[in-house]
């Protein structure tokens, strides 16, 4: 079921509600506690993970895995919203193994967990409109963190899902993080299309929030006026494509998140040249190779606190499923980054 078509199911759910006289209040009684339900099984599969990890003993941190299947904030296609299911079976799919380039091991819960999927579609059919649905994405993430030492990794989704994480991530914390940011689009504008949810906007409402401290934005090539100027008016350090060549070098040692509560990546599968990377909604060529986002992820240094991979597109991707192993293998190397 696409975006859309749960759109329609909640309108339909909610006029039969109102045609059988059931108050708002049973509304949205009824709606909680379908919430509450998700979140419980997220939080025991966490708290289980959790314990688990604690009695291994000696972890810091594990990247665990969350997905956000959300594509209807999509200003385009919402075949985002399919994306998890499939970049977990490309993780494990038997063409590759389950070793990290520099050499950790998957398989490991030390390295890599997961606590499933946010369930959106089904939520979003309940009626829950976009400010309650971004709430209960914030609250899954907290729910993860709330148990050490499990950090997020999430599966997107359209961009849209970046707000509702990163205001998690800092509230959890207590204060700002650093962000790296790549993309081939700064999404930023300040309402696309009318809707502030907008997976163009998402990192205005970052912004605005005050979750970071430091906005790097890596693989600009699609970039409007109102994109500069807002990254102006934010303090954002924005480098395009067009001058990737003589940033490449400041770009591949990049040194984060110190005196602040760590360092947040984004991944936006668009900012791979779609050579790489054809699974998008927005292709945009004259993008970063596969090698270029691998240099910057594994050379960059601070404190990976959370993270997400966002915006690929199962219904776009080859037919040998080419962009999927692409989204794995970030998720993968992400994983590593994370881990300790
Ligand atoms: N998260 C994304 N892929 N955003 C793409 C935004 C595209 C939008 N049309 C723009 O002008 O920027
Ligand atoms: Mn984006
Ligand atoms: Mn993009």
């Amino acid at each position: 079921m696409g975006g859309a078509a749960a759109a329609t199911g909640a309108a339909r759910w909610i006029q039969r509600l109102s045609a059988a006289r059931i108050s708002t209040e049973a509304l949205e009684r009824g709606q909680s506690r379908v919430i509450d339900a998700s979140l419980t099984l997220i939080r025991e599969r966490a708290k289980l993970k959790g314990e688990l990890l604690r009695a291994m003993g000696g972890v810091k941190a594990s990247a665990t895995l969350l997905g956000v299947p959300l594509g209807h904030n999509s200003s385009f296609l919402q075949g985002p919203a399919f994306a998890p299911p499939r970049i977990r079976e490309a993780i494990w799919c038997g063409s590759t193994n389950s070793s990290t380039e520099e050499g950790k091991e998957l398989n490991d819960p030390r390295v890599l967990t997961d606590v499933g999927d946010v369930p959106i579609q089904e939520i979003r059919d309940c009626g829950v409109e976009d400010d309650r649905l971004m709430h209960v994405i914030s609250e899954s993430v907290k729910t993860v963190m709330d148990e050490d030492p499990l950090r997020p990794l999430v599966l997107g989704g359209d961009h849209s899902i970046s707000y509702p994480v990163v205001r998690a991530v800092s509230e959890k914390l207590g204060g700002p993080v650093d962000i790296l940011h790549l993309d081939a689009h700064p999404d930023i504008y300040d309402c696309f299309e009318g809707n502030t949810y907008s997976h163009a906007s998402s990192f205005a409402r970052i912004m605005e929030g005050g979750y970071a401290r430091r906005l790097l934005q890596v693989g600009l090539r699609s970039i409007t006026k109102e994109g500069r100027e807002q990254g102006k008016r934010f303090g954002v350090e924005q480098y395009e494509m067009r001058t990737f060549s003589r940033d490449r070098e400041k770009l591949e040692n990049l040194k984060l998140g110190e005196g602040v509560k760590g360092v947040y990546v984004s991944v936006d599968v668009d900012c791979l040249d779609p050579a790489f990377a054809p699974g998008v909604s927005h292709i945009e060529p004259g993008g970063l190779s596969f090698r270029d986002v691998l240099n910057i992820l594994q050379n960059l240094q601070g404190d990976v606190v959370a993270g997400d991979v966002v915006e690929f597109n199962p219904q776009r991707d080859t037919v040998d499923g080419m962009t999927a192993m692409v989204a794995a293998k970030l998720v993968r190397e992400l994983s590593a980054k994370i881990s300790k």
